[in-house]
């Protein structure tokens, strides 16, 4: 199986999952945008597995998108730190969700599997000194929703309903479809 991510957070959970794979990232333009956010990660997912699928048509592809949705809008990466304590702010002390579509392809075989999974975090409400100390530490760079649920932003969190894996990058649930292709 072929990882087509640039994500060491996906790369460490499929390793968690014991599967073997190789990783090539899938250069695509990710516009958060336009959609419900379930169809959104889905999208986006599958636009990543295709891409790298169509330079290895006879592998299996995995790709994926996380994204945070609180709202009604959509959080994907922070551009810069200004806009990370926008985001942070406006996630303070309310709940949201987080998305991740993913999508397994392979073109011979003709083979299409795509599903999300959906998290709900609550977060505390956050005192300027938490935000700014976050902001300093760098964690929120790469991150939907300018957080890392799996170091610091840990403490931010409140209440979590459903699957931690799933805020981190790859649903639990991927490996149910990966078992019964396996078989
Ligand atoms: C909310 C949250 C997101 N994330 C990460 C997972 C994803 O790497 C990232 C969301 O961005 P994505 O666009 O889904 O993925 P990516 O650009 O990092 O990697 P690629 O497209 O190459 O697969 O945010 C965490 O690591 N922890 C969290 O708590």
């Amino acid at each position: 199986m072929i990882l087509a991510s640039a994500s060491q957070r996906r790369i460490d959970l499929l390793k968690k999952f014991s599967y073997d794979f190789t990783v090539e990232a899938a250069d695509i333009e990710e516009k958060k945008e336009g959609k419900d956010p379930q169809s959104l990660v889905m999208a986006l997912a599958y636009e990543k597995a295709l891409k790298v699928a169509k330079n290895h048509p006879a592998d299996l592809v995995l790709g994926a998108d996380t994204l945070v949705y609180c709202q009604d809008r959509v959080y994907g990466k922070a551009q810069n730190r200004d806009q990370a304590r926008e985001f942070l702010q406006d996630l303070s002390g309310k709940t949201h969700q987080v998305y991740t579509g993913f999508a397994l392809v392979n073109l011979d075989q003709k083979l299409k599997i795509i599903d999300y999974d959906v998290t709900s975090v609550t977060f505390k409400d956050l005192t300027d000194q938490e935000l700014e100390a976050y902001l300093d530490s760098g964690e929120w760079e790469g991150k939907a929703g300018a957080y890392a649920i799996q170091a610091g932003a840990g403490n931010f969190v409140r209440d979590l309903d459903g699957d931690l894996n799933n805020v981190i990058g790859l649903p639990s649930k991927l490996c149910d479809y990966l078992e019964d292709l396996d078989q």
